[in-house]
């Protein structure tokens, strides 16, 4: 048997493995490593976080990663370069860590990588009726991370989910019915990343069909960009303090809710392809607000993040009672501006932070690709969000051998 396909059956047999997640997400402010020790799989998955860093991108990287990011028209030659580059950046960030964290390579199990989204195009968002298909496409490659580092490693997590029928995302109903479900309360896990969506939980034991996860729109992308195309000082808009110092303005407000986007049926995601700067423009053209000030813009584009997580929330529980425990993780969770938004919209409920459920709400994301990495080898696929979702029970990621 192969010497690397032997180890896989090694480690896919132990009762529990380490496992390193990689996230860097659409807000491209570097690259979320998260070392996980998996005991069991499935529903009888018990995650310990044994190290958490965010390694972050320098000017140069950012750089690179925005010539291609949700465009529509890029240099070949310049993406078949940066792929590889990326992975070999990655695998440099994670010995990195790993030599900080003072831990050999050889005692990582796998290593779980998400890498760069750099488009994403379900069907309702493309804009080619020509191709009858949900796609969407990470970059990083995983064969130079496994040589590079000499761990076995899975990447490329989304295809199997378009293949089997999904838009390729959100994939965190899997790990968040893995690890944070609870038999006590039905639980709404909100992620505030560029893009927000959420996770419904029904209590722990339940059909796991009944989970599913949502994009439900912007959540800090449209803020990032306004605050950097006005502030070249800035990366964001640290604590919402811009935002907080202004003043919603309807008529833009009502101009962003406008997309059909925001009335379609759940489940359904998006991304900076479609909420970019463009799309800001062209709302504000229309209410004729083209020269509000940043600070009214940004409390307008808070309010517009917080709206479309509520109108989403009441798509899903249209004919009953939403659960009233929400827990929040990513970066927007820090925005307080964002946050007061959300709890006048989403009247009556108790909001706490995943961290509260010991997943750190930062580490979050890098954490569901070390679980679903941790399914590929060792579980049996579970029909997470199937009632729903309609995407058959499937494993994800391929496999790359360091040899
Ligand atoms: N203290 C803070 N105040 C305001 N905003 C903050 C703060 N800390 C983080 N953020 C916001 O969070 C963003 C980073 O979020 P996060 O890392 O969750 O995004 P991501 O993982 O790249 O996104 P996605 O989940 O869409 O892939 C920052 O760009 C900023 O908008
Ligand atoms: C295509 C893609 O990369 N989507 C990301 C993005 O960032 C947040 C949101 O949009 C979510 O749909 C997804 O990531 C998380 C990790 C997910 O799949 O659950």
């Amino acid at each position: 048997m192969n010497q690397c396909l032997e180890q896989l059956y090694q480690i896919a047999s132990q009762p529990s493995r380490s496992i390193i997640g990689l996230m860097s997400g659409t807000s491209l402010d570097g690259l979320d490593v998260a070392l996980c020790r998996l005991e069991g799989h499935g529903p009888g998955t018990r995650l310990t976080l044994e190290h958490f860093q965010t390694v972050p991108y320098d000017e140069d990287t950012k750089q690179r990663i925005r010539e291609v990011f949700a465009r529509d028209t890029v240099s070949l030659e310049f993406l078949t370069l940066l792929n590889p580059w990326l992975g070999r950046l990655h695998a440099r960030a994670v010995l990195a860590c790993l030599a900080e964290w003072q831990i050999a390579p050889a005692e990582i199990d796998l290593i779980a990588s998400h890498g760069q989204t750099i488009y994403h195009a379900p069907r309702h968002q493309h804009q080619r009726p020509d191709f009858d298909l949900n796609a969407t496409l990470q970059i990083g490659d995983g064969d130079h991370i496994a040589v590079e580092t000499g761990i076995i490693t899975l990447s490329d997590f989304r295809q199997k989910h378009v293949a089997a029928g999904g838009e390729g995302a959100p994939l965190a109903a899997y790990g968040d019915f893995l690890l944070l479900s609870s038999p006590d309360e039905e639980r709404l896990l909100l992620n505030l990343g560029g893009i927000a969506n959420f996770t419904y939980l029904p209590r722990a034991g339940s059909d796991a069909t009944t989970a599913f996860s949502t994009d439900t729109g912007p959540g800090n992308t449209l803020l990032d960009a306004t605050v950097r195309a006005h502030r070249s000082d800035l990366a964001y808009d640290e604590d919402g303090r811009l935002a907080l110092a202004g003043r919603v303005h309807p008529g833009l407000l009502a101009e962003l809710l406008a997309h059909p986007f925001f009335a379609a049926p759940l489940p359904k995601t998006t991304g900076p392809e479609l909420f970019g700067l463009a799309y800001l423009a062209a709302a504000q053209q229309r209410s004729a607000t083209e020269n509000l000030f940043l600070e009214d813009l940004l409390a307008t584009l808070a309010e517009f993040s917080a709206v479309s997580v509520a109108r989403a929330v009441q798509l899903a529980f249209a004919d009953r009672p939403a659960p009233t425990a929400v827990y929040a993780s990513g970066g927007g969770a820090h925005n307080p501006a964002l946050m007061q938004a959300l709890a006048r919209h989403l009247p009556g409920t108790r909001f706490a932070t995943t961290d509260e459920l010991g997943v750190p709400g930062d580490a979050k994301e890098a954490i569901l690709f070390a679980v679903l990495a941790n399914e590929a080898v060792a579980g049996t696929p579970v029909a997470i969000g199937a009632g729903r979702q309609r995407v058959p029970a499937v494993g994800m990621g391929k496999v790359s051998f360091p040899g």
